[in-house]
């Protein structure tokens, strides 16, 4: 039996303004800084310790991972991160406020982009000023991996080969591992891990800062389909919040 951790960054500056993110590198909000205390507070609680961390190259899992860490006595721990664990990228939606969004295209549209598996939003152009062409973190990404837009569906399989390669590895060696990561990479894992259908995946929402455990057998799927929230009236309610952004 192994045990994974999995992390969504706390609130950050921009999902405070209701703007749609994907990889713009935007740092936590005082309240996420918070929320990501708590989630290490929440894990000493629980007795859940981690021995090694994986976040994405964003800065808002990163914060993320050192406030946890930092809340729980734990910042000694070994942190790999992959561009493979981002955010989706949300294309031409970047920087754009999601109730206006809605209201422009319509509700049926919004959703599509929002929470579909396998529709994109637009390509974001290189010369925009949300690009993230250029950027130096991406600078050993082979060309052709470099994304203008993504659906959950490109996520997944972005994701999977740091799951196998990089996660399962330690999970196999016996560690606890603590993943911290975004709203729709985390979902794609979960995807795969609770082997949710194409259609069903819409529904599910993570809430941000707030640990979800899962005990997994040894084919690394879980014993109990969904995992456990740390703190699950939170979790709850903030999923309902996440849902219902834009509206
Ligand atoms: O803007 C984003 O990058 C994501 C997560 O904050 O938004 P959504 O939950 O709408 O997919």
């Amino acid at each position: 039996m192994a045990t994974l951790v999995l992390l969504r960054h706390g609130e950050s500056e921009w999902n405070a303004k209701g703007l749609f993110t994907g990889w713009v590198d935007v740092t936590l909000s005082p309240t996420g800084e918070e929320e990501a205390r708590r989630g290490g507070r929440l894990m000493v609680e629980a007795g859940v310790r981690p021995d090694v961390v994986h976040t994405s190259v964003l800065t808002r899992a990163i914060q993320t991972a050192d406030h946890a860490l930092g809340a729980a006595g734990l910042l000694w721990l070994p942190v790999s991160r992959s561009w493979r664990l981002n955010e989706r990228h949300y294309g031409a939606l970047q920087g754009k406020n999601k109730a206006q969004t809605r209201e422009e295209f319509g509700d049926e549209q919004f959703t599509l982009w929002r929470r579909s598996y396998d529709v994109p939003p637009p390509p974001l152009a290189d010369d925009d000023e949300y690009s993230q062409v250029g950027d130096l973190r991406y600078d050993l990404l082979p060309p052709e991996l470099m994304p203008r837009t993504e659906c959950l569906k490109d996520v997944v399989q972005r994701m999977l080969p740091y799951w196998y390669d990089s996660i399962v590895p330690d999970l196999a060696a016996g560690r606890t591992v603590l993943v911290v990561a975004h709203g729709n990479s985390l979902r794609a894992l979960v995807k795969h891990l609770d082997g949710i259908g194409d259609a069903e995946i819409a529904k599910l929402n993570i809430p941000t800062g707030i640990p979800l455990r899962y005990e997994l057998d040894s084919a690394f799927k879980p014993v109990k389909a969904g995992g456990e929230y740390l703190d699950p009236a939170a979790a709850e309610a903030a999923i309902e919040a996440v849902a219902n952004q834009g509206r």
